[in-house]
């Protein structure tokens, strides 16, 4: 449940009078999410997402956030636009939260991603590749090698309770992406986090993308092995290849991938296996006990980094 932060009726009154978006009519804590507390808000006016910040997100990140949503939204990509107040402004505060209003995407994620599904999600990603290129703001991947570096620090000593050996692995994976992590890739804005659950499809048809509080500037093929990773893996952790190469062929339909992004491909999802490994990893160890979010599995990850370290090329992928 990914409410945090219960906000009384008469705070929300005076925190939508701020706004051209009439009285409420209803304001319901929505159980989906992680990171935030989020609520669809109805007006007398339309229907919202109201979402307040809360400790994950770095107040100074929001500039970044919020601008290349409203960036996309205004190119045409459909994601969540925020919603300017009358002063202009598009971020305030709520319950001693930083709060937005953004705009309401229709559609359903997919709980079985289908090949189709895959196919759509490809073309997508490489629509915001190219509709970010003009954004003008950029904010470092906090969880790129630096940032594995600490998580790696904060978990290896107590990894074995989670499965033996599993501490020697990321130890071992880290100095590995170390010494061969790409230097030279085209660079952009990037989704980071682009996994089912922010993909909404409307009657089979990708109808939006949300949940923009891990892009950044990175590898624009590091986002592709982000939604292999997410994407292309069977309940009975099987690869599906097929599905890889409709995902990619689609993603290069919008956007060519040059050959030394397609070599990369292997490496990069070894990277983005780890990064998810070790973000489990860590909330898995540090959750409070009775906490109602429940922490995703690591072990998915793991499974998913040693098919990629089996995989001597992208023709494992049924790429290139
Ligand atoms: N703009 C939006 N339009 C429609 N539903 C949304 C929108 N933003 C969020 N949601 C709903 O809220 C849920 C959680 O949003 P998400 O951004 O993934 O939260 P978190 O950042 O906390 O993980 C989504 O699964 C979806 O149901
Ligand atoms: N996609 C990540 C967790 C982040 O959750 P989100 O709800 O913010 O997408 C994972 O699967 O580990």
């Amino acid at each position: 449940m990914a409410v945090y932060t219960e906000v009384p009726d008469g705070e929300l009154n005076t925190f939508l009078a701020q706004y051209d978006l009439g009285n409420v009519v209803a304001c319901k804590g929505i159980a989906e999410g992680v990171e935030n507390s989020n609520y669809l808000l109805r007006t007398t006016l339309g229907t919202y997402i109201l979402t307040l910040y809360e400790k994950r997100v770095a107040r100074e990140d929001l500039p970044f956030f919020l601008g290349l949503m409203e960036h996309l939204a205004a190119k045409g990509l459909s994601c969540p636009t925020p919603i300017h107040a009358r002063d202009g402004q598009t971020l305030h505060e709520l319950c001693g939260r930083p709060a937005v209003i953004v705009s309401f995407l229709e559609g359903m994620w997919p709980r079985r991603p289908t090949e189709r599904h895959c196919q759509q999600l490809g073309a997508a990603l490489a629509d915001l590749h190219l509709k970010g290129r003009d954004f003008t703001l950029s904010r470092a991947n906090a969880l790129s090698l630096a940032g594995w570096q600490k998580l790696v620090e904060a978990t290896k000593d107590r990894a074995d309770e989670v499965e033996p050996g599993l501490g020697k692995v990321i130890v071992d994976e880290l100095a590995f992406l170390n010494a061969h992590w790409p230097k030279d890739l085209e660079i952009g804005v990037i989704h980071a986090d682009l996994f089912p659950d922010n993909v909404f499809f409307l009657n089979d048809r990708l109808s939006g993308l949300i949940d923009f509080y891990f892009a950044c500037t990175d590898f624009l093929a590091y986002d592709l092995a982000v939604c292999l990773n997410a994407w292309c893996f069977e309940p009975d952790h099987s690869f599906n290849i097929t599905k890889a190469r409709l995902m990619v062929q689609a993603y290069q339909s919008v956007r060519p991938v040059p050959s030394v992004e397609t070599a990369a491909l292997p490496l990069l999802c070894r990277g983005s296996a780890l990064r998810f490994l070790l973000t489990r990893l860590y909330d898995w160890l540090n959750h409070p006990p009775g906490a109602f979010v429940k922490p995703k599995d690591p072990r998915e990850y793991l499974r998913k980094l040693r098919f990629h370290q089996g995989a001597a090329s992208a023709g494992a992928y049924g790429i290139g």
